[in-house]
């Protein structure tokens, strides 16, 4: 690559400063650059004047520090989502790589791909040090801490126009996790420009690095402290994880500082020293049991306790563990509320429709579910049946839009031998009848003719129906569960419901939020992904690309959307996980970028015109990148020949010297 003049003074800056430190004149006053710089030259070979042009690790390889990288994406996900709104309008993109410098996820505008990739600021690029040169990444790995490398800060010319600010991410343990990294291809010159940066990536990145410390220690009681009473509940600046004992597990980043400022310092992960070495009494004057007893014992759940070295006062609330039965398992509802359990995890509006059900599940009254197509109306008729003390009789099931006007009385009814040309000479059961003792399910009540709702009130206030042609009611023992989409008041308003049946079905009624509102869309997603898998011959892993993608869609209200979605992913994706790559296209069109996309940039001029899934496309672009030579395509993506060739096979895509001639 030519060199600008720029550059050319840059090669000379960091040439002459690592020559000697005093004659040399650094882009800032800042060691940590300049260290790295002598670290670059003199421990990784590098040379200023030959810069290396970005890295990018194969996709096998990606994959598989994606998957190490699981857990921690899956709670960082929406920690990183948010920072990406912060600041892609400011112009930066950002990176989160795994403890070697790996991107593992990234965020930017998609218009600018081409560019993202040409800098290395795209998945699976290599940030380290020892390949990249001083960089924001490579040089947060080395120092273990939070800075900006700005603009000549890089060590490469390549980078120069660069400002990028990284923050790492430690485990419970102190072990390096992550890296969390924003980038901007244009800032202004002075440095000072970045101290918001730095702040709101030091900020995000000590919030995953907590929710990621609350997931992994979520069945201890975790000690939270501060220095303010008013924050302590808000703050959450030290977590120290606690033994019913009291003894100390693990603790987050402020939290081994706080220790170590108390001679107390938890062991780094890998030492050999016995793990529960020091009890929060060794940290706060006060007993173990008055710790642990904080939310008992105080009105606003905090309190104050005198550190025992220093005599420092500090702010103490606690986040209990879940609470476990005598058995040591936590603690179990009623069993047999497990189906209406099931239907959701913690949605505001599905836990007050849960609540409301389990109370009227053995109720002798009807039902209404009332709620937009596909918002699981039938399942939740279902689940109340399987709760109830009904759940081993018949569940019947009728969709009264879906069945033809003229069959739909002898279907509910039944009738009597030869009642009417073409009924069958044994006479048959009415729906009605076969649902006795359990639970009838009328869907689309709001489209019952107005003839078949007169018919349908008697029975249910004498519960007894009389078939066609009978001239003797059969006695029933019914409990209707009846579900809408529509707004049955204005159609009583028009006529065309009847007001006393809909008192009739009406009992209580029980509302189901659109899937757009729900707050468990991941429990959701991973629910009926696992009931999907579970009607395979061979399991598959959801990875946590994909779920990203999934979880950052727009659904509409109907939850059948997603069931298509995820059932389309299970059948096209290759291998033993859906990734990214295998959901439909419309889920993918968000702002998230995709693995195997991260390799090389190609002209998009060459779509073929069948091409459009993002499988085709990219599948599509590596061979054309290599004249469809398959092995090398099969190397570039990290998958095997036979792969390619079946992935081609389902896609449609066909090689230019098999193409039929026009
Ligand atoms: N709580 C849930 N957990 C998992 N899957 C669900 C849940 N609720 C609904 N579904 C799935 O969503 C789809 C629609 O559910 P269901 O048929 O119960 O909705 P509905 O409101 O009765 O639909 P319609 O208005 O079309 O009659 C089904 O595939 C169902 O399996």
């Amino acid at each position: 690559m030519p060199t600008t003049i720029s550059q050319r003074e840059h090669i000379d800056t960091i040439l002459q400063t690592v020559a000697s430190p005093e004659a040399g004149q650094p882009p800032s006053d800042n060691t940590i650059i300049s260290r790295s710089w002598r670290r670059c030259i003199d421990r990784y070979g590098l040379d200023p004047a030959r810069p290396t042009p970005p890295r990018y690790v194969p996709g096998a390889t990606l994959r598989e520090r994606q998957d190490q990288a699981d857990d921690l994406l899956q709670v960082a996900r929406a920690g990183v989502e948010q920072l990406y709104r912060q600041v892609a309008p400011l112009g930066y993109v950002v990176l989160l790589t795994d403890a070697r410098g790996i991107a593992v996820q990234f965020l930017g505008a998609k218009a600018d791909q081409r560019e993202h990739q040409r800098t290395g600021l795209y998945l699976g690029a290599d940030w380290s040090e020892a390949h990249a040169g001083t960089c924001a990444v490579g040089t947060c790995i080395h120092e273990r801490s939070a800075l900006t490398c700005h603009h000549s800060d890089h060590f490469s010319a390549h980078h120069i126009q660069l400002t990028c600010t990284a923050a790492p991410i430690f485990d419970p343990h102190g072990q390096l996790l992550a890296v969390l990294d924003i980038s901007a291809y244009r800032s202004p010159t002075a440095r000072d420009s970045q101290t918001f940066a730095l702040q709101v990536v030091r900020f995000t990145a000590k919030m995953i690095e907590d929710a990621y410390f609350l997931q992994r220690y979520g069945d201890h009681a975790i000690l939270c402290l501060d220095r303010s009473r008013e924050f302590v509940q808000i703050n959450r600046r030290f977590l120290l994880a606690i033994e019913p004992d009291g003894r100390l597990v693990a603790a987050n980043t402020a939290g081994r500082k706080l220790l170590r400022h108390h001679q107390l310092p938890l062991p780094e992960a890998g030492e050999p020293r016995p793990f529960q070495a020091w009890n929060i009494q060794d940290l706060l004057d006060a007993q173990a049991d008055e710790i642990l007893g904080i939310p008992h014992h105080s009105d606003d759940r905090v309190r104050a306790f005198h550190t025992r070295r220093h005599r420092e006062i500090h702010f103490a609330t606690l986040i209990e563990p879940p609470r476990r039965s005598a058995s040591g398992q936590p603690s179990q509802h009623d069993s047999s509320l497990a189906p209406l359990e099931a239907l959701a995890d913690d949605d505001p509006s599905m836990r007050d429709t849960l609540t409301r059900a389990a109370r009227l599940r053995n109720e002798p009254i009807n039902i209404l579910v009332i709620g937009e197509t596909g918002t699981g109306k039938e399942r939740m008729a279902r689940a109340l049946h399987e709760s109830s003390r009904r759940h081993d009789k018949p569940f019947v099931a009728i969709n009264c839009a879906a069945m033809p006007e003229s069959l739909i009385e002898s279907e509910l009814f039944g009738y009597e031998p030869g009642s009417f040309t073409g009924a069958r000479s044994k006479g048959m059961k009415g729906l009605i009848a076969q649902a006795d003792g359990g639970t009838l399910f009328l869907d689309e009540i709001g489209d019952m003719p107005l003839q078949l709702q007169t018919r349908l009130l008697r029975v249910l206030a004498e519960q007894e129906v009389l078939p066609i042609g009978a001239s003797r009611p059969i006695k029933v023992d019914l409990r209707v569960v009846a579900a809408t989409h529509r707004d049955l008041r204005e159609l009583i308003h028009t006529g065309r419901f009847r007001e006393d049946l809909f008192y009739r079905l009406n009992g209580a009624s029980l509302r189901l939020p659109p899937l757009r509102e729900r707050a468990d869309k991941g429990y959701l997603i991973r629910r009926l992904f696992d009931e999907i898998n579970g009607e395979r011959d061979s399991r598959v892993r959801l990875r946590g690309d994909a779920m990203s993608a999934l979880l950052a869609y727009p659904w509409p209200g109907n939850i059948r959307e997603l069931h298509n979605a995820l059932r389309f992913a299970l059948a096209t994706c290759d291998g033993d996980e859906v990734v990214v790559d295998d959901l439909p296209e419309e889920c993918t069109h968000g702002q998230l970028a995709h693995p195997g996309a991260s390799r090389g940039c190609s002209d998009s001029s060459a779509h073929p015109a069948t091409a459009h899934t993002p499988q085709q496309d990219l599948l599509y672009r590596a061979l054309v990148r290599h004249q469809w030579n398959i092995s090398a395509a099969a190397r570039e993506l990290g998958l095997s020949r036979p792969t390619i060739y079946r992935r081609m096979k389902r896609l449609g895509i066909v090689p230019p010297n098999q193409q039929p001639a026009d």
